[in-house]
């Protein structure tokens, strides 16, 4: 009988801070491209992470790791201060989503992570594919 197809989601919150920051702009174009999201004081969000793997042969156990491998080490942190990727990359929610799918695509079965999901806010979301 043919395996059935299927996805899984494990949505993992975190909470962190950040400021967009190009260290190869200026800081007068800093603030033009980024304008209240320059403020060097930095400004927090409680981010909502889903991940989607492919074929739930899965178990919800190794989700959890995966979680815990991943995502929890942004937890409570300034990203550009305490993860060295956000030193030369800005912060932003497309890098983030980057940052989390080239970590986590190293700890699942290849071909099996399909999608990065981040909630920046209620209105930013990003999807990463991974292409
Ligand atoms: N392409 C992107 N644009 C923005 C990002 C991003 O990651 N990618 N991030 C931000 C800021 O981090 C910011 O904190 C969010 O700002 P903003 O969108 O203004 O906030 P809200 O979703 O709460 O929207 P309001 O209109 O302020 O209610 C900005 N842009
Ligand atoms: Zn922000």
């Amino acid at each position: 009988m043919a395996e059935r197809i299927g996805y899984i989601t494990r949505v993992q919150s975190f909470s962190a801070c950040h400021r967009l920051h190009s260290p190869d702009l200026s800081d007068e174009e800093n603030k033009k491209v980024y304008g209240k999201c320059n403020n060097p004081n930095g400004h927090g969000h409680n981010y909502k992470g889903l991940y989607f793997i492919y074929l739930w042969s899965v178990f919800i156990v190794v989700l959890h790791q995966l979680s815990d491998v991943i995502m929890t080490p942004l937890d409570h942190k300034n990203l550009d201060k305490d993860v060295p990727y956000f030193s030369t990359v800005v912060s932003t929610t497309e890098n983030l989503a980057v940052y989390i799918w080239d970590h986590m695509v190293r700890e699942v079965p290849e071909g099996l992570l399909y999608e990065i999901k981040i909630h920046e806010t209620d209105k930013n979301i990003v999807v990463y594919r991974g292409e």
